[in-house]
């Protein structure tokens, strides 16, 4: 089992450091990394990680700005992933952290970090486990802020 990491030099956190820091403590897996200027450059590395790095699946990790134009990038960056996805049959599980999300830098190195966190132990159970993800089906999980939990009648 190998699990590719994708992320850029644009974020403004080491999410590919992080989410390999975070799959170690969970699985004994190959790591494939790589890294490349910005979000709109994740489809074709994820698919290089899937069909010339042997990888099973695949995190691609990106932080989009807070501009219109960031906001259009990433539109077609996650386009760009779906499309990856379907031509190689593999998961990629896309972790983007828009800036404005947070209200500070503080709480966007909290934020980016959480995320990426908590999707690499997704990453491993879509791999490894996927009877825990069978678990959790319904409970209204996030990643990065609060899960907001099951809705109930
Ligand atoms: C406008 C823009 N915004 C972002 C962004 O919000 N986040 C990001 O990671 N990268 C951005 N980029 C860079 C592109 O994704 C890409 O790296 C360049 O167009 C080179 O292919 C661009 C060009």
């Amino acid at each position: 089992m190998k699990i590719g990491i994708a992320d850029t030099t644009f974020a403004r956190v080491d999410m590919g450091g992080i989410a390999i820091d975070e799959i170690r403590k969970h699985a004994s897996v190959g790591l494939e990394r790589y890294v490349v200027p910005g979000i709109k450059d994740l489809p074709v590395a994820c698919k290089k990680l899937i069909e010339e790095r042997g990888c099973d699946l695949v995190m691609a990790l990106g932080m989009p700005g807070g501009a219109e134009k960031d906001k259009v990038c990433a539109h077609e960056a996650s386009q760009g992933l779906i499309l990856c996805q379907l031509m190689t049959n593999k998961h990629v599980i896309e972790v983007f952290v828009h800036e404005d999300e947070a209200r500070n830098a503080k709480e966007l190195a909290w934020l980016m970090e959480q995320r990426t966190r908590e999707h690499a132990v997704n990453a491993v159970r879509l791999a490894l486990r996927p009877k825990d993800l069978e678990k959790l089906a319904g409970t209204g999980q996030r990643q990065g802020f609060e899960d907001v939990g099951p809705a109930r009648p």
